[in-house]
């Protein structure tokens, strides 16, 4: 392995992180003279639906991604033996999930600067047709201030007629919708939308918002809505976003593009 990424041009480092089928390691890239992520799936070892759906379509569509918000693939190998390099953008500074155990409750404003680039991140996404469908904080990973959205594993494209509707459960239970949760079909991104309230409940409370281990009791509490903590005094308008984002039926959820347009983010 050493030898055929040294051959490409590249000098592996310590491993980063380990995912259910790959590894992902730090490496120094000659040709750019600056550090990459690399991350390693060996075809042998992994399930076949893994192997001949997912990462395939993994791969179809982070080839086409381009965003400032998005960890950006640079070049994918493979080696004789079967293993697959994706060398990507490193992000530093790890994930805002570790960034809020580290922090606590963080402050509207620094709240809202994080959610802010993972609005535009959605925004960039659904306007090329693609649902990450696994948005959680441990995606969304940090370079300084910049977030930078990555592992879009469960990723989709969307059907071109965008009203045909989705069946599929993927993801983290925390993070899940209402209609994933309950198996009924869906449009995948207003599970992403929702996931993105989560995601912001989390930055605002330093907790998840539902208790994932009871599924029943974990639906009666998406219907009845969570109330965030009143000591932290989060703002009326934040409350209010929170309370679109984590709309239960998701006719009502706004899009992305609504999202974007939210007070709280326009008029801070
Ligand atoms: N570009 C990157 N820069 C820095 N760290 C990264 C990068 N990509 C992934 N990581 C880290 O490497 C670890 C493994 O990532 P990977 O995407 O392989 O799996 P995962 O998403 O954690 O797990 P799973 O495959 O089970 O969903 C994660 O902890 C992630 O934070």
């Amino acid at each position: 392995m050493e030898g055929f990424l040294l051959a490409k041009g590249y000098k592996l480092g310590r491993t980063i992180g380990e995912g259910t089928y790959s590894k992902v390691k730090e490496a120094f890239s000659q040709k750019h003279q600056k550090k990459v992520a690399i991350k390693i799936i060996n075809k042998k070892e992994g399930p076949e639906e893994f192997i001949h759906r997912f990462l395939p379509r993994e791969l179809q569509i982070i080839t086409r991604l381009d965003h400032r918000n998005i960890i950006h693939v640079q070049e994918m190998l493979e080696s004789p033996e079967g293993k697959m390099y994706l060398v990507m953008e490193l992000a530093e500074d790890g994930d805002i999930f570790d960034y809020v155990l580290r922090h606590g409750p963080l402050p509207e404003p620094r709240a809202r600067e994080l959610f802010q680039q993972l609005v535009e991140a959605i925004q960039y996404c659904h306007g090329c047709g693609v649902a990450h469908r696994d948005l959680k904080c441990e995606n969304a990973l940090l370079q300084g201030s910049t977030l930078k959205l990555t592992d879009f594993g469960f990723a989709k494209l969307l059907p071109r007629d965008r009203r045909e509707l989705s069946w599929t459960f993927c993801g983290s239970t925390a993070y899940a919708a209402p209609e994933l949760l309950q198996g009924l079909p869906h449009d995948s991104r207003k599970g992403d939308v929702w996931s993105m309230g989560v995601i912001l409940y989390v930055l605002l409370c330093a907790r998840l918002p539902f208790d994932d281990t009871d599924i029943p009791k974990m639906l009666h509490q998406q219907q009845k809505g969570i109330p965030v903590p009143m000591q932290l005094g989060i703002s009326k308008e934040c409350q209010n976003l929170l309370k679109m984002l984590l709309e239960p039926d998701m006719n009502l959820r706004p899009s992305i593009e609504a999202v974007g347009r939210h007070p709280w983010l326009t008029n801070p």
